[in-house]
């Protein structure tokens, strides 16, 4: 079945029923008349219907076959006629409101031609309109009852937004994030219980600065700003945004304007918040009640219990203020009423069903690493398929050691997934070699990737001899960072291609089925658990799919990836041994290849390369700080790693945070 429709393309798909069903009653009609007309004139009766004329308003006139033809004797305007002509033209319009509707729906092409009857075959428009209308109407009307209403925030080109989409998941309620270009319509779609405005590095006043639809505050959604929404929303609702020369960055003393209204209701009239503005809410906007200020800005908080509009000039989803989380839980339940039930659970119930009508009967591959995102992605896509999915694993030779193997029995062992492994050593590091890079080697692996998923999907379609279709879906873990940071948001820089989002090639014939792509990690974990899935999975830290590839600073040999991988096996088994994997998040560990450095082994000079430790503790892979390991371990890692390991005469300790730092060095 072809992919489901969008919801943004709801209100278009409501307008293309409404005209395929006028067009098909039309057409109904006009057919008949063109069949009586045909009866009249080819059976013995043969006489043809006329306007005005010699024999009055609306008679018959007598058609005459000659031997040769059939001839006319009538004068005035013939009827008859007429609805042969006009009935050929309005079927040019039947077609195109029927390949609207098509389409929109994205049925098959078979259904397109089936609609098509509907203008040749008397009766058959009828018969169509009934069930087009029925099953348009219940997929419209289906996801109010199946998918859950999202909150939404709207992205302003905010560092931010993804982290409020997750504190209002952490408060139960289900939130997608949208760009500021959405329209009001577009936002209307998605049936919004919640508007979340985020905040962003532009000044409102500023020609070209984002804005928002004003038509989303008519939409009767309760909303809330934050800081640069908050002042999108004061400006948009008539209030005042000016720039005083004042500015406040970090932890700020804020005081409560009386009780703080049902926002900040039951919070410390004097609090510590998190600012990052340089612009202020000069004035609230006519019906606002002022229910917060600091030393600097005194509109920090605002509300209109009556249109269930708030904001805060200060950012409520970072952890440093101290009673952030009560602010977004205090908006959804409280103001907007929204009860906390929104859990793993529900998701996968969502994905399945949606992950469903996307496939339908089709066949489906699934790129399995073996890391947590594509155990859970590919588990989720098997609940709503089964033997529909075939897992595939690439060995693209920039594993870690003994990394194919455990992919290979624990996952197929846990789950009973059909699994496939492509040893594509050869043609991995043959397009790598002489790239050093970061970007061309990332794209050139996600462009190998793909050559090699199509490689199976060729052989399993000749292995099924199954009439030659093609396998058109992949299913790949692409998890909510992923995005982020390959450009995918709104406004977003491109900090690095992932090669399963930024890397993919341009001629990608794959449709993707990913239903991780909203998610961060630990709510994956989350997930896999629930789905069953044992906690040697679940609990891996992660492992980017470019594997070693992006561990080498300078080109990728077999030689060094050998290196590599033997001085990364004796950090984790470290590691493990200390018990410190539950600690960190990941543990890179880097070769600088094109980097080399004179030491002293066995009383002789060394021109060696160093390895760089890299052990970061993470929420989200947003943001990393270094993990303090202990000094006996890091001294235990360097001896071995320098005894052990040739080339390797220096290991080196990397203390950057992310940011700066990203977390892989590539
Ligand atoms: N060797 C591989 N074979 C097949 N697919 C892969 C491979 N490596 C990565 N992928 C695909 O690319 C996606 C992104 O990789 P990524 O490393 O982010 O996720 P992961 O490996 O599933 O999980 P984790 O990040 O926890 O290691 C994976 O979810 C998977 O779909
Ligand atoms: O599947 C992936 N494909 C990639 O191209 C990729 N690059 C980084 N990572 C992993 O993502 C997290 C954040 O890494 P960075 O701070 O280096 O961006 C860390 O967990 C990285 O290991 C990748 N995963
Ligand atoms: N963090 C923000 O949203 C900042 C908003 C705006 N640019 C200001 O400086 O006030």
């Amino acid at each position: 079945m072809p992919a489901a429709p969008k919801l943004a393309t709801f209100p278009a798909i409501r307008g293309a029923l409404k005209f395929y069903q006028i067009c098909s009653v039309i057409t109904g009609v006009g057919l008949l008349l063109l069949c009586t007309e045909m009866v009249l004139k080819y059976t013995p009766l043969h006489v043809e219907l006329f306007l005005g004329g010699s024999g009055g308003f609306l008679w018959f006139a007598q058609v005459i076959d000659r031997g040769d033809g059939l001839v006319s004797t009538g004068d005035g305007v013939n009827l008859s006629l007429g609805i042969l002509i006009v009935h050929g033209w309005f079927y040019v319009v039947y077609l195109f409101a029927c390949f609207r509707v098509w389409s929109l729906m994205r049925w098959n092409f078979a259904r397109f031609l089936l609609l098509a009857t509907g203008g040749v075959v008397p009766l058959a428009s009828f018969f169509l309109e009934v069930r087009v209308a029925r099953d348009v109407r219940r997929y419209l009307a289906e996801p109010a009852e199946t998918e859950q209403r999202p909150v939404l925030v709207v992205d302003f080109g905010a560092q931010y937004a993804q982290l409020i989409a997750r504190r209002v998941r952490e408060a139960g309620v289900y939130s997608e994030i949208v760009p500021h270009t959405a329209t009001a319509e577009e936002i209307a779609a998605k049936s919004p219980v919640g508007i979340i405005l985020s905040g962003g590095p532009s000044s409102v006043y500023e020609a070209g600065a984002p804005s928002l639809d004003p038509g989303v505050f008519d939409l009767g959604v309760p909303t809330l700003g934050i800081c640069y929404g908050f002042q999108v929303m004061a400006q948009a609702l008539g209030g005042e945004v000016a720039n005083t020369g004042l500015r406040e960055y970090g932890a700020t003393d804020a005081a409560l304007t009386g009780s703080g209204g049902v926002l900040l209701g039951g919070q410390p009239g004097e609090q510590n918040v998190w600012m990052s503005h340089g612009d202020q809410v000069a004035k609230a906007p006519e019906g606002f009640e002022v229910l917060a200020s600091t030393a600097a800005t005194p509109v920090a908080a605002f509300g209109d219990d009556e249109r269930c509009f708030y904001g805060v000039q200060w950012h409520p989803e970072v952890k440093h203020s101290d009673h952030g989380q009560e602010v977004i839980e205090n908006f959804l339940h409280k103001a907007a009423g929204l009860p906390a039930d929104w859990n793993s659970g529900n998701v996968i119930a969502e994905q399945v069903a949606r992950i469903r009508e996307q496939v339908g009967s089709g066949r489906v591959l699934s790129a399995l690493s073996g890391g947590v995102d594509s155990a859970v992605s590919t588990a989720l896509v098997h609940e709503a398929v089964g033997d529909q999915l075939t897992a595939v694993f690439v060995d693209h030779g920039l594993l870690r050691k003994g990394e194919r193997e455990q992919v290979e029995q624990d996952y197929v062992a846990s789950t009973g997934v059909r699994l496939i492994t492509v040893d594509a050593r050869e043609q991995f590091l043959t397009a790598l070699s002489g790239v050093s890079d970061p970007e061309e080697k990332r794209k050139i692996i996600g462009r190998e990737f793909i050559r090699s998923f199509e490689k199976v999907q060729s052989e399993l379609v000749a292995e099924a001899a199954a009439e030659g279709e093609p396998i058109r879906f992949l299913v790949q873990g692409t998890l909510y960072p992923d995005v982020v940071e390959s450009g995918g948001g709104t406004g977003t820089a491109n900090i690095k291609s992932h090669h399963n989002v930024g890397g993919l090639p341009e001629d990608l014939q794959f449709e993707l089925v990913e239903p991780l792509r909203t998610l961060f990690k630990d709510e994956v974990r989350a997930i896999g658990r629930e789905l069953g899935l044992p906690e040697a999975i679940v609990a891996r830290q992660p492992f980017p799919g470019p594997g070693l590839g992006i561990r080498i600073v300078g080109e990728v040999t077999a030689d060094r990836l050998e290196i590599l991988r033997d001085a990364d096996a004796i950090a984790r088994e470290e590691l493990t041994k200390a018990g410190l994997d539950g600690e960190i998040w990941q543990c890179p560990v880097v070769l600088l290849a094109d980097v080399r450095s004179v030491g002293v082994q066995g009383d002789g000079r060394t021109y060696g390369h160093p390895i760089v430790l890299r052990p970061v503790s993470s929420e989200d892979a947003m943001t990393a700080d270094w993990t303090r390991l202990p000094y006996d371990v890091l001294s235990k890692i360097s001896n071995r790693i320098t005894n052990e390991v040739r080339d390797i005469n220096r290991v080196v300790l990397d203390v950057t945070s992310k940011p700066p730092g990203t977390i892989e060095w590539e």
